[in-house]
């Protein structure tokens, strides 16, 4: 195994099957360090199984490493504290907590619970960095409730980086967004990505064309391109899983 692909995430004949159905089918990805990967597809391709199967979350046969650390057959909370972080496509904060509550918890830091509950002055350093990152240190005291719809995103966001996770899987993390908001989330994942490894599920085409560094496209449980957004989009392959015909723009994908 090569040092590169030991410390980025390595899958290798990556298999789900769900009642005899194949959702992922047999699927090698290599996402290197610092890498801000999108996985696009049409519904039902297998991105969210793909991700599912590295989280613990389904059972899967073949191989996947994060840091050459094997993740298939880890329970989740294992696969977490190897580094592995995932946001779903609704965000999952607690609402009725602030947002500096939000990061305590995530973050363990071991207060029981009436010291977490009382505000302070004193915040732990990893917390203050991502409150700081994910733009929200000026709404720390705010119920995460009352953010608005990318400021949850950001939120769920922080709480894996005050995990300290160096892989980061974000389930259509734009969604919903506004056009600021999808500016702000591209820019954090740049930033994200000079620490840590990104993997985004995406359908929003602007977006990805903006800030994808490397695209894997995926189509009935396998993989059917991968390179950069050029490469990608001038694949015949892709054009026709999304428009049905070659030649076309592939800028209708995701438009689905
Ligand atoms: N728990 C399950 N049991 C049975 N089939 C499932 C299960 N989860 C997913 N599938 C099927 O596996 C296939 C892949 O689904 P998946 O959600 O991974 O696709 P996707 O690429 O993420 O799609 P979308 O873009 O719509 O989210 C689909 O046909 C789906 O119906």
């Amino acid at each position: 195994m090569s040092t590169e692909s030991a410390a980025g995430l390595r899958i290798r004949d990556l298999r789900v099957v769900f009642d005899g159905f194949a959702a992922v089918d047999g699927v090698d990805i290599d996402v290197p360090p610092g890498d801000v990967r999108f996985i696009i597809g049409p519904n039902g391709a297998g991105k969210t199984t793909l991700v599912d199967a590295v989280t613990g979350l389904v059972k899967a046969s073949g191989s996947a490493s994060f840091g050459g650390q094997e993740l298939l057959g880890r329970k989740v909370h294992h696969i977490n504290r190897l580094g592995i972080g995932r946001t779903f496509q609704t965000a999952t904060v607690f609402e009725e907590l602030t947002v500096l509550q939000n990061l305590d918890i995530a973050a363990g830091t071991g207060r029981g619970p009436l010291t977490m509950l009382r505000r302070r002055k004193s915040v732990p350093e990893g917390v203050a960095q991502a409150m700081e990152a994910i733009g929200l240190a000026t709404a720390r005291n705010k119920l995460a409730g009352t953010l608005a719809h990318g400021q949850k995103q950001w939120l769920e966001i922080g709480m894996l980086l005050v995990q300290d996770a160096k892989l980061l899987l974000l389930d259509e993390p734009v969604a919903g967004m506004s056009h600021d908001e999808r500016e702000t989330t591209g820019e954090l994942l740049g930033l994200l990505s000079k620490e840590r490894t990104v993997v985004v599920i995406e359908h929003d085409m602007d977006f990805l064309r903006r800030f994808a560094r490397t695209v894997t496209v995926m189509h009935a449980g396998r993989k059917l391109s991968e390179g950069s957004v050029a490469q990608v989009q001038a694949d015949p392959k892709v054009q026709e899983v999304y428009l049905g015909h070659a030649g076309a723009s592939a800028a209708a994908v995701g438009e689905a």
